[in-house]
This record gives C-alpha cells, sequence and structure tokens, in this order.
C-alpha cells in the first residue's frame, strides 16, 4: 500500500482530502467521500512523542492542532507567576477560566517547574471542566483537528474519527526528554528526569476525575523503538484504514 497515498496526500489542500484505499494505485485519490471534519484525537504519557506525531499529523492532513498540555500548563504558569498557592482550588478555577487558546506560548510554557505544577492544576475537577469546553470548543471547527493530551479519546473527544494512544518505555522517554534539555544547552540528571516522569505518570494516571488511560477503541502505538519517522509512517497508516474503512460503498 501506502505508495500513492504517501506521495500524493501530502501535495492536497486539507479540503480537498480525498479517502484512499489500500492498493489504488490509479493517479488519482478516489472521490467517493470527503471527509471534512476528520478527528483525530492523542493521547498518552509524558514525552512520550504524542506532540511531535500530533504536529506531524495535523501538517499531513492539513488541520489544525492543540496542545491541551499547554492549557493546563497556562494555568499552573499564571499561579507560579502570581505567587498563588497550587493547592488553591479557587484561584486554580479563575487561572483556568482566564486560558486564552490563541495565547498559548510553547516556549514560555515549557519549563519542567510548569509541568509538575500543570499536573497538580490538572486534578481540580471544575478547572479540568472549564479547560475541556475550551479544547471542545477548538476540536467543533468545520475543517476537523487534531488534538492531543491525557483525556481526548476519553474525555474531551469520545467521538474522534481515530485514537491514538502513544507510549514508550519511562527510561525511553527520560531520554528523549534529556535530549531535549541538552539539544537547547541545558543541563540535566537522567535520573532526576526518570523519577520526575515516573511521579507525573502516577498523578497522571491515578487521579480520580479524566485520568490517563488509553479509550477502548484507541490504537496503541509504543514507540520505544521506532524512530519519528517511523512512528509518524504507523500512525498514518491507521489514519488512512480508519478512513478506508469510513468510504461508503
Ligand atoms: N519516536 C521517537 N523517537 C525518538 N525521539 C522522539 C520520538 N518521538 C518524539 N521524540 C522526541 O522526544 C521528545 C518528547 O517528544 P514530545 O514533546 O513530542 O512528547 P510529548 O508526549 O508531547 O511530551 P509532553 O507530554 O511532555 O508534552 C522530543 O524531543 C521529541 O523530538
Ligand atoms: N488533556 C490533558 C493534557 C495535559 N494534562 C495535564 O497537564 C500536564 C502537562 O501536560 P503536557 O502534555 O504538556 O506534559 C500533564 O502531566 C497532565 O497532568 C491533562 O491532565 N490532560
Amino acid at each position: 500500500m501506502g505508495a500513492v497515498a504517501v506521495s500524493l496526500a501530502p501535495a492536497l489542500r486539507r479540503d480537498d482530502y480525498r479517502l484512499f484505499r489500500r492498493g489504488d494505485h490509479r493517479a488519482q485519490p478516489e472521490r467517493a467521500a470527503v471527509k471534512t471534519n476528520l478527528i483525530i484525537a492523542i493521547d498518552g504519557p509524558a514525552a512520550s512523542g504524542k506532540g511531535t506525531l500530533a504536529r506531524r499529523l495535523a501538517d499531513y492532513y492539513h488541520l489544525p492542532h492543540l496542545d491541551t498540555g499547554l492549557t493546563y500548563r497556562a494555568v499552573a504558569q499564571m499561579m507560579l507567576s502570581k505567587a498563588w498557592s497550587l493547592d488553591d482550588d479557587s484561584r486554580a478555577i479563575e487561572a483556568a477560566g482566564l486560558v486564552d487558546l490563541a495565547a498559548l506560548d510553547r516556549e514560555v510554557l515549557s519549563a519542567h517547574e510548569v509541568a509538575d505544577a500543570a499536573s497538580r492544576v490538572a486534578v481540580i475537577p471544575e478547572v479540568r471542566r472549564i479547560l475541556v469546553e475550551k479544547q471542545r470548543e477548538f476540536a467543533r471547527r468545520d475543517q476537523g483537528a487534531v488534538l492531543d493530551g491525557r483525556d481526548i479519546g476519553t474525555v474531551v473527544c469520545p467521538q474522534a474519527d481515530v485514537k491514538l494512544y502513544v507510549t514508550a518505555s519511562a527510561e525511553v522517554r527520560a531520554l528523549r526528554r534529556l535530549r531535549d534539555i541538552e539539544g537547547r544547552g541545558g543541563h540535566a540528571d537522567f535520573s532526576e528526569i526518570l523519577g520526575d516522569i515516573k511521579k507525573r505518570d502516577e498523578r497522571d494516571m491515578g487521579r480520580a476525575d479524566s485520568p490517563l488511560k488509553p479509550a477502548e477503541d484507541a490504537h496503541l502505538l509504543d514507540t520505544s523503538e521506532m524512530s519519528i519517522e517511523a512512528a509518524f509512517r504507523s500512525a498514518k497508516n491507521i489514519v488512512d484504514d480508519a478512513m478506508a474503512g469510513k468510504t461508503p460503498g
């Protein structure tokens, strides 16, 4: 399969996206069905590569992308910058109400302490309710969307066309994070990063409201031994197969 879809799809505008069928070697993709509201939900633990994959898929299918982790990070960052206690639920709820999806700054929000604080405010049900509503609004766009996070397939977009659960061993994720930091000229300790990743996994998987877990109909993608390119190819095949399954006739 693949050759036709791989070579033609990147040249298509999102609005022109047509479904491909396995083994279709004609020069043009099928025109039987047009999908204008494709929703791809990607979940997984910290540093599993879900954001990287989400951005690649969004680019490939010409879809807008939302990294929902940034919304929780924005709440945390606001709390930290105002020196509000992370245990103050009403302040966190106030901060959640102020989150503007159009103003999320990945650079500012990428700090390590923000990630940890984000996972703390993410346990507050009212914070989640407010942010989930904003995330759903993003997903309601006519052209569809790719969203990545922890509860996209289970809570935010249970109706998503394709759900991926991206994972990798904690050690591999810690190593990727370490390389990330070193690549930006920073220094970090592998065992500290590993400890932080495990702590965050525990908090995200163990919370009562919307814990991180694969949706029942999610496709599991363990990228521990996959390159970014291989992970993208696997994910793209899953999406194309899911789309082909929806082709009428
Ligand atoms: N399959 C892969 N092989 C090697 N490195 C990868 C792979 N996927 C992602 N990476 C790298 O791992 C790091 C973490 O990836 P990414 O930021 O996409 O993870 P994430 O799951 O979105 O993390 P977070 O939950 O913290 O936002 C990045 O440096 C990215 O380039
Ligand atoms: N849908 C989501 C997304 C994120 N969180 C929480 O935010 C933390 C930071 O997320 P990153 O993806 O940027 O690492 C994360 O550890 C979760 O606690 C969430 O609960 N739901």
